[in-house]
């Protein structure tokens, strides 16, 4: 059975505990996405991949969702956006009735969804300036899309860099950047995009541990200044204690434990990543 992760208290399959109250958002506010239910399967002859998945997103959380590689981490992420082929729930995201939408529709959805990727996907060749610029073409006019971008678009990039904490970087090629820094653009890309809801799949996978730290806690940040859910996938349990207000823990496409980050620790977490063979003992 799988459980719905939008209650404060820690639920696991195995353990029941007592824990503080979640102040860290608003919960009076209208979560931002809902999943009720959701079930994918990626062919007809092939098991389910996200099996029974309840969340809730509100306005300002820092969400870490942790699993093993292949849980369906990346693919719960993609139902968020209409990527995936939900076989049976609901998904509602940042108002949209996801799996009811046709083309222009998810167009627009996704131009309210903010993407933050392990690899970045910058144009390398481009300035960093001109990467951020290409966050907000989903709203723009034709005229932009060939580089005649507004100047108030301009100053609305370059104060993102700032932001982020390197607009003395916009000049620069993209790919002159160190793996923190092009992270740092690709949020500032997001941000563009005035996103109602950030995704953000392994952000850190390929940065070293200052990096990593520092890229999560602004993407935290972001989350509480901006009031906007920020949902991370992430492999490492303790960047996932450190930097986030929630956690939910998938296993065979399965939530196995939901709850507020300070309710949680490495023990209750470890089910997450327990070995097949335990699991069949
Ligand atoms: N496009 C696809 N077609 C068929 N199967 C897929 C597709 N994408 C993912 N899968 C399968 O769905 C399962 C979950 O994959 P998913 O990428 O969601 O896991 P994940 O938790 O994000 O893994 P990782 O941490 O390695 O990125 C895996 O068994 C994977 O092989």
């Amino acid at each position: 059975m799988s459980m719905t992760a939008n209650t404060p208290p820690v639920e696991t399959t195995n353990t029941t505990t007592t824990q503080p109250a979640d102040t860290s958002t608003d919960r009076r506010a209208r979560p931002l996405v809902t999943v009720r239910d959701l079930k994918v399967r990626y062919t007809d002859d092939a098991p389910l991949v996200l099996d029974g998945v309840n969340l809730d997103l509100y306005p300002g959380e820092t969400v870490a969702l942790l699993g093993s590689s292949g849980s369906g981490k990346s693919t719960l992420m993609k139902a968020l956006t209409g990527f995936a082929p939900v076989t049976s729930g609901d998904v509602n995201a940042a108002g949209y009735d996801v799996t009811q939408l046709r083309q222009k529709q998810l167009r627009e959805l996704r131009s309210q969804v903010g993407q933050v990727f392990q690899q970045f996907n910058l144009i390398g060749r481009l300035s960093v300036i001109t990467n951020v610029l290409t966050g907000g073409l989903h709203n723009a006019g034709p005229s932009n899309w060939f580089g005649s971008f507004r100047s108030a678009d301009r100053k609305r990039a370059l104060a993102l860099l700032e932001r982020v904490g390197i607009a003395d970087k916009a000049n620069a090629e993209a790919r002159t950047l160190s793996g923190g820094q092009q992270q740092r653009v690709a949020i500032a890309r997001a941000l563009m995009q005035n996103p109602r809801v950030i995704l953000a799949d392994e952000p850190v996978a390929s940065l070293d541990p200052r990096m990593s730290k520092s890229v999560l806690e602004l993407l935290r940040s972001i989350a509480h200044d901006e009031g906007i859910p920020v949902l991370i996938s992430l492999h490492v349990l303790p960047l996932a204690l450190e930097h986030s207000d929630r956690i939910i823990g998938l296993r065979h496409g399965e939530i196995i434990v939901s709850g507020p980050t300070p309710a949680l620790d490495a023990e209750q977490l470890a089910g997450v990543y327990a070995l097949e063979d335990e699991e069949d003992e």
